[in-house]
């Protein structure tokens, strides 16, 4: 079992106030939900389908990115010339078909990550005030907390929607930070992508990454970070 490095200090979460959660790839493991909701859009547009493992490699930006990246790769694999004008002019309908069947999906085809339930309940017993930021859109990572019994743990919710930058900018983390009335020196992050850990160093807040998640294809450890887990039920202190 990896145990943390030393540069995560066993009091780390005796020197904290407050904890940002990411959410795709850290708590929920929604690859299937991506999968199904892209393909039913695919589908819907007349497009070939999309394998998991290339979805995999495109989540973590948000959706807007993600449909763009999507779109960009079944265009060439098709063979068109992905010009950013196909791209652009599929888009609008693209949007609206991803979002309807997102919607009509969410969660049946995701799973709680095995210990990020037991993980969250330490974090709340340490009376650490908790917020999830994800860059999924507000709208989306409502519905699957609360589908996935997450939603209790934290006070409040904040997607890729909620500000005018998404994570790996620091503005989210330093708006969350805030919000929770925490300064980023005493707010962890805990996440599973550089776009997590990036954001973290510019804004000041110690990052712990899951070593399970999405990192577009790249292995966790080479991300700059305080810890990695295997598990967030890794983070409740030793009995
Ligand atoms: O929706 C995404 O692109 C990723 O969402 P996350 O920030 O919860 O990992
Ligand atoms: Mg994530």
């Amino acid at each position: 079992m990896h145990t943390l490095p030393p540069a995560l200090p066993a009091t780390l979460l005796k020197d904290l106030d407050a904890v940002l959660v990411d959410l795709d790839g850290t708590l929920v493991d929604t690859l299937g939900d991506f999968a199904e909701a892209l393909n039913r859009m695919l589908a819907d547009l007349q497009l070939p389908a999309i394998d998991p493992q290339a979805i995999e490699q495109r989540v973590g930006k948000g959706s807007e990115h993600l449909l763009r990246s999507v779109l960009d790769h079944v265009l060439s694999l098709a063979g068109q010339a992905p010009a950013a004008i196909d791209i652009e002019a599929l888009y609008p309908r693209a949007w609206e078909r991803y979002q309807h069947h997102y919607l009509a999906i969410n969660g049946q085809y995701a799973r709680v990550y095995p210990g990020a339930a037991e993980g969250l309940a330490a974090l709340r017993a340490a009376r650490l005030r908790m917020a999830c930021l994800t860059n999924k859109p507000t709208a989306f990572a409502l519905p699957l907390l609360k589908a996935k019994a997450l939603d209790g743990y934290f006070e409040q919710v904040f997607g890729g929607d909620a500000f005018e930058r998404k994570k790996p900018d620091p503005l989210p983390l330093l708006k969350a930070c805030a919000a929770l009335g925490s300064t980023p020196a005493r707010t962890l992050m805990l996440g599973d992508s550089s776009n997590d850990a990036q954001a973290a160093r510019a804004a000041g807040c110690p990052v712990v990454l899951v070593s399970y998640g999405y990192n577009h294809g790249r292995p966790v450890r080479e991300v700059d970070a305080d810890g990695y887990v295997d598990a967030l039920s890794e983070l409740a202190p030793a009995a």
